[in-house]
């Protein structure tokens, strides 16, 4: 399990997240939701171990990955895809090189032609599921789109082999069919590798398609959770149901996998 325990969060003493509990199963897919300003990035970073206390940042209450507290600071099983994909990449060398900066490390900055042949057979198989021309790996990041720049940090977070993924609002960048694409590509990846993912985002019929379970947040405190299709029809906080009645995103009229089998 992956679990915030009583989480409470402060910045020069307001409150941001206010006695948040929230248990997701590490290989499901599980989603939080709410409006701009909600929290869903504070929450976000706090998993990381991003929040600092040199910020102005306090929190209490602790984060459990598989019954074992996690570090304040550092996360290492948990990877993220952060919102702003421009943030995510060096402006420095071709995509290809950017995404085996991680093995690079990872492998103390030596890649043998073994290993740096087997990585980027992975990059291109990934780059044909995620729409990606394979001319794209040797541009560099001011060369792409927002969107092509997005699906290129899911794959660079798949290509660690994570434990966990953590994603803060994937698609928002995507136009209406390279979402419905990259999202149904992760749910494939989560089925058969059993990787799970905790994504944060405003869009409710994307999270309805993707997940297991959805954790609904509201001026910092989660109002209410449970499996999109049972919360989906009997929505009790008023959120919800403003979020419902007022449902009109690009999985409209597609009934997902876990809202048909949960
Ligand atoms: N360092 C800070 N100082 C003051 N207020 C902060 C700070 N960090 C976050 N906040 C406030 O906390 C609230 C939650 O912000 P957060 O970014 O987590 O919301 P969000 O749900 O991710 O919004 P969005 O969907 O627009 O990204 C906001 O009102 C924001 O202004």
């Amino acid at each position: 399990m992956f679990a915030l325990k009583n989480i409470t969060v402060k910045v020069n003493g307001r409150i941001l997240l206010n006695q948040i509990n929230l248990t997701a199963d590490t290989n499901q897919i599980t989603g939080l939701i709410g409006k701009s300003g909600s929290g869903k990035s504070t929450l976000f970073r706090l998993a990381l171990g991003l929040l600092s206390p040199t910020e102005g940042y306090e929190w209490s209450g602790s984060i459990d990955w598989k019954g074992t507290p996690l570090s304040k600071k550092q996360n290492p099983n948990l990877q993220p895809v952060f919102q702003d994909p421009h943030g995510s990449f060096s402006p420095f060398g071709s995509m290809k090189d950017l995404l085996l900066e991680p093995i690079r490390i990872k492998n103390g900055y030596f890649l043998s032609d073994e290993i740096k042949k087997k990585e980027t057979l992975k990059i291109e198989s990934f780059c044909k599921r995620f729409d990606l021309g394979l001319d794209l790996l040797n541009k560099t990041k001011q060369e792409l789109s927002g969107g092509q720049l997005q699906r290129f940090a899911i794959l660079r977070s798949l290509l660690t082999n994570p434990e966990y993924l953590l994603l803060d609002e994937p698609v928002t960048a995507l136009d209406v069919l390279v979402q419905k694409k990259i999202a149904e590509e992760l749910k494939q990846i989560n089925q058969i590798n059993r990787l799970g993912m905790f994504f944060v985002s405003h869009d409710l019929g994307f999270l309805s398609f993707m997940c297991d379970e959805i954790y609904v947040l509201d001026g910092g405190e989660i109002v209410e959770a449970g499996k999109p299709k049972e919360i989906l029809i009997n929505p009790k906080s008023g959120l919800l149901q403003s979020l419902v009645a007022a449902r009109n995103h690009s999985f409209g009229g597609v009934v997902s996998s876990s809202e048909s089998s949960n």
